[in-house]
């Protein structure tokens, strides 16, 4: 299953399509609706929000509300797109008021972007780097979502910090992160705890009266994932590797950590890897998932534990120096409408990646054209693994 994404932040529309779904899968507007929604909040998110009110248009690949095998074809109208029509018009000359965009925002794609493709105007590289982009993302990985629900498995995301303000957790890889759905969806911050999120909710504040802007930490967690996903054998077969690719495929996330991630590096190896036990019940398992459910390139069968570092935004009100690529004099960087956070939606964007990646890892092992045969695969694996612990 493989997807790809097209549309400027302030066109006409987001289309993705998504290639490779196995025939048979049930497939809901309101499940992909409420990914979206989820996608655009979050406390410290811009204006544009309030205007946009994401909803995917499925125009290919579904019939009677299930998946055709054929490619899925999404499609996100920018309401914006009203305010910005003649400025990004397609065919006709550029109006005679355009204002370039030509002092590139520290931190953005703005001028390595206008240097690479040789524009005079960085709006024709921000347009596309900007993570308007990840609607239609979070949309193509919706169909992943269902995939993954219909085999058992769940994807979770939640904030640990922003800028200064941590959530204090229980160890989360002794056992798995068991936070209620709701508390996480309920906090304006996407983090479990009323006291944490009060306190990132602060920092936002004072950032963004300081003409400052924040990042901050998020977890990815999956449930309910068979053990032997991934591989061993190349480095392009290691679910690390590809969850990796996947997640710095998000506009600035700086870094990802599985499990203890740079922690185990100053740990001695006894209180860094997960001792082997069995149940007889249920097979083999760990007394923790200090690995955060990968080993070898492969999974556990442990949950999923993934942490990802988001930069601040770039686009500051207390601007950076930069610049003005027409008279080559120093100046500010464009002050642009932007998010002073956008470390909770992020979040929500790396439980598309990890999905999609999870949602193939299933694909590659039990076989990918319908629904039926790909649960009697898993069935059968799930027999033949518990014998072995017999
Ligand atoms: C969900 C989300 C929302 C973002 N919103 C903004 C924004 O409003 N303004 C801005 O300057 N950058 C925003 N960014 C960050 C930029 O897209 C990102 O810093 C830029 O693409 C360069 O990142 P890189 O250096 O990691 O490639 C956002 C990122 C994400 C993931
Ligand atoms: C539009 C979204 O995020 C945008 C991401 C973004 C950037 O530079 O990455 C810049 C801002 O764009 P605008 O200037 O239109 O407000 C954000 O709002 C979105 O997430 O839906």
């Amino acid at each position: 299953m493989r997807y790809l994404t097209a549309g400027e932040s302030h066109g006409p529309e987001l289309t993705a399509i998504v290639e490779g779904v196995p025939a048979g899968l049930k497939i809901s507007e309101k499940h992909i609706n409420a990914d979206l929604k989820r996608r655009q909040s979050g406390y410290g998110r811009g204006a544009r929000q309030s205007i946009e009110a994401d909803a995917a248009r499925v125009t290919s690949g579904v019939r009677f509300g299930k998946t055709l095998g054929s490619p899925v074809t999404l499609v996100i109208e920018n309401r914006d797109w009203a305010n910005w029509s003649e400025r990004m018009a397609a065919f006709e000359s550029a109006p005679r008021t355009l204002k370039r965009e030509v002092t590139p925002r520290p931190g953005h794609a703005d001028l390595v972007g206008a240097v690479k493709i040789g524009t005079e105007d960085c709006r024709d590289v921000l347009e596309r780097a900007s993570a308007r982009s990840t609607a239609s993302l979070v949309a193509a990985a919706s169909i992943a979502r269902e995939f993954l629900a219909d085999v058992g498995v769940e994807v979770f995301s939640y904030v640990s910090s922003i800028g200064d303000a941590r959530l204090g957790e229980d160890d989360p890889l002794l056992s798995a992160p068991d936070y209620k759905p709701l508390d996480i969806e309920m906090s304006e911050v996407r983090c479990p705890d009323a006291e944490a999120t009060r306190a990132m909710k602060r920092a936002i504040d004072d950032a963004a009266a300081a003409g400052e802007s924040l990042g901050g930490t998020f977890r990815v967690v999956a449930l309910g994932l068979v053990p032997g996903l991934g591989g061993y054998s190349q480095p392009e077969s290691r679910l690390t590797s590809q969850i990796g690719a996947a997640l710095f495929g998000i506009p600035a996330i700086k870094g990802v950590e599985f499990g203890l991630g740079f922690g185990a590096a100053e740990l001695v190896g006894s209180r860094v890897h997960d001792a082997i036990e069995l149940d007889r019940g249920r097979g083999f398992t760990r007394s923790s998932n200090r690995a955060g459910g990968l080993e070898g390139g492969m999974t556990t069968g442990l949950p999923l534990i993934v942490t990802c570092a988001m930069k601040p935004i770039p686009t500051l009100g207390h601007a950076l120096g930069t610049i003005d690529l027409d008279t080559l004099e120093p100046t500010e960087a464009s002050r642009e409408r932007s998010d002073v956070c956008a470390v909770p939606a992020a979040a929500v964007v790396a439980e598309a990646q990890v999905a999609f990646v999870l949602a193939n890892a299933y694909l590659d092992k039990f076989g990918r054209d319908d629904m039926r045969d790909i649960r009697s695969a898993i069935k059968s694996y799930r027999q033949r693994i518990r014998t072995m612990s017999r």
